[in-house]
């Protein structure tokens, strides 16, 4: 595990964001652990946050021209990386979507620049990929193309096969997926801190049932 990666779980806990307990998943799912990227709640967090999402764009190479945030979690998540992206000199346009379509005004349910071109998607976490494929119906609806997708947690779950939803999407679609962690890595940080160890059996034991 890099050492960026053992901060962002610890920034993680430390927020509360993941979080150990019983929960019941979009996708009926019933884990041991949750990532609510929504308790990322406060200016602060949004900086280092947005630090963490644009650093691992820029160590994927990823080519793209526009950044997608999916309603309604993914909003800020686009909308701050966008930022901490042009701090570093690369500035993009980004969109994001109304879970509602709006039929007053400007109508629609996009909101920012226009979806065109290659489309960088970006997200919290990717379960059994609901989220993902509506986000790249969307895309193509608008005539742009997916081109990766940016989550900070791979749950490292099986999809509607046998592959992780990841691989399926990476399969299906021809796109990269790039996470800043993944379960296993939550897993080797719970095992090798004694104040988290209670926790990690649970957490194997759903990764075997419902792991790749
Ligand atoms: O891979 P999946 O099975 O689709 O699950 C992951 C999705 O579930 C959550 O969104 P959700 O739509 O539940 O809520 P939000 O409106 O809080 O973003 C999460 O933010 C992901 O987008
Ligand atoms: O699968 C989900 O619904 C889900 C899992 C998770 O860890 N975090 C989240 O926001 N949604």
């Amino acid at each position: 595990m890099h050492d960026y990666q053992q901060k962002f779980i610890e920034f993680a806990i430390q927020r509360n964001v993941l979080r150990f307990g019983e929960f019941t998943l979009k996708s009926g799912r019933t884990s041991p652990y949750f990532f609510n990227a929504g308790l990322f709640n406060t200016g602060n967090d949004l900086l280092q946050l947005s630090k963490a999402y644009a650093a691992a764009i820029e160590r994927s190479g990823l080519n793209y021209d526009i950044i997608f945030g999916p309603a309604y979690k993914g909003i800020p998540l686009a909308t701050v990386t966008a930022m901490a992206l042009a701090e570093s000199g690369s500035n993009k346009p980004f969109a994001f979507n109304r879970k509602e379509k709006k039929d007053h005004g400007e109508g629609g349910n996009i909101v920012g620049a226009p979806l065109q071109g290659k489309v960088l998607i970006v997200d919290d976490v990717i379960t059994a990929g609901t989220a993902i494929r509506e986000s790249i119906d969307l895309i193509r609806e608008a005539g742009a193309e997916p081109a990766g997708v940016l989550i900070a947690l791979d749950r490292q779950e099986r999809g509607n096969g046998e592959l992780s939803a990841i691989q399926e999407v990476e399969q299906e679609f021809g796109i990269p997926v790039v996470s800043i962690i993944r379960l296993q890595q939550v897993l080797d940080y719970l095992k090798s801190h004694p104040e988290f160890s209670g926790h990690a059996d649970q957490v194997a034991d759903y990764r075997d049932r419902y792991g790749v």
